[in-house]
């Protein structure tokens, strides 16, 4: 594998998840792997998990890290190509790019949507140019329609926690003050469809996700038929594709709280984190035992060195 930017780039999923499976038995057995390499980190947007783990997982590996946060370190960085530069950027991804590149042979990008346009935004304009730009390996750490790193950390835990061979996984929208990128939803529909598990997404009207990354997966407009005999309550916002990056909905009704987990087969809770409490999800359901979102972001570190472990193997 080469660069990691959606499950697609895995040359095969099982194969992957037993490299995950091994990593997190023996963390520090690959360290020769790692060595007198360097991977950067570079953040558009914030992070606490993303960050830690992917730099932990490096260094796992042997490797040397180094962080650049685009917003608050560097000069601010042009996307658009053929603009007259005479506004508050001063540097051009263009040049930014290979001379990243130059330093180091791995790169990690965090670049979320930024709902000024859905083509944009859906051609990935940003980290195409790292993968097209920089010469080296490109891993996204969440860009404008895929969030792949934690997709894969939410397969691997969803596999650690199921106690049937087909668990029935639910992907619940919940409210939030806020737009959020549909990054986190479709990069877990699209990741999810390809387990052999019984995977329904359920949202208010409005929130259809992309059909690409949808396939053939039903909606279930009713949240508690949805929940009925779940094993998995995966929840997250997302703001509305059709009305792109538009907020259509605070609706509290659809907040996961205690009364609704009463409908499933007892099933575990999982977020992505960051979350917010009794918005999202109800302080009695993620303070649960049936709460699993820490074990989730520590898989965070295991998907991130599985994929960095693949990229080393085939670095010439
Ligand atoms: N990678 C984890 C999620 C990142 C981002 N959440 C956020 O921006 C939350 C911000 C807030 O709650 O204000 C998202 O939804 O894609
Ligand atoms: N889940 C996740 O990606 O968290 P951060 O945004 O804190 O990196």
């Amino acid at each position: 594998m080469r660069h990691f930017t959606s499950v697609y780039d895995l040359p095969d999923l099982n194969e992957a998840l037993k490299t995950a499976f091994e990593v997190k038995k023996n963390p520090f057995a690959y360290q020769h792997l790692g060595k007198n390499r360097t991977m950067i980190l570079i953040f558009f947007n914030s992070s606490l998990r993303t960050r830690l783990s992917t730099q932990k997982a490096a260094m796992n590996l042997g490797m040397n890290t180094m962080v650049l946060n685009v917003n608050q370190d560097g000069w601010q960085l042009e996307s658009e190509l053929g603009v007259v530069m005479d506004g508050d950027k001063p540097e051009h991804l263009r040049e930014a790019i290979p001379v990243i590149g130059s330093y180091c042979d791995i790169i990690g990008v965090r670049a979320f949507a930024q709902f000024k346009s859905k083509e944009d935004d859906y051609q990935e304009k940003i980290i195409n140019q790292f993968v097209e730009y920089s010469g080296v390996p490109v891993v996204s750490m969440e860009a404008a329609t895929r969030h792949p790193l934690q997709s894969f950390a939410d397969h691997f835990t969803i596999e650690e926690f199921k106690t049937k061979e087909k668990p029935k996984v639910v992907l619940t929208w919940a409210p939030h003050p806020k737009a959020l990128p549909q990054a986190v939803p479709n990069s877990f529909v699209e990741w999810i469809r390809q387990a052999d598990y019984e995977l329904v997404v359920t949202h208010p009207e409005g929130y259809e996700l992309a059909p690409e990354f949808m396939g053939d997966i039903k909606v279930e407009y009713d949240q508690k038929k949805a929940f009925s005999g779940a094993d998995f309550i995966y929840a997250k916002n997302w703001a509305s594709y059709s009305s792109y990056g538009q907020v259509l909905s605070r609706d509290r009704n659809w907040t996961v709280d205690e009364e609704k987990m009463a409908l499933t087969n007892q099933a575990k809770f999982m977020h992505c984190l960051p979350v917010r409490r009794n918005m999202v999800v109800s302080d009695g359901v993620i303070d649960s035992p049936d709460s699993i979102v820490i074990q989730e972001a520590a898989n965070r570190e295991v998907s991130a060195q599985a994929v960095l472990k693949m990229i080393l193997e085939e670095l010439k």
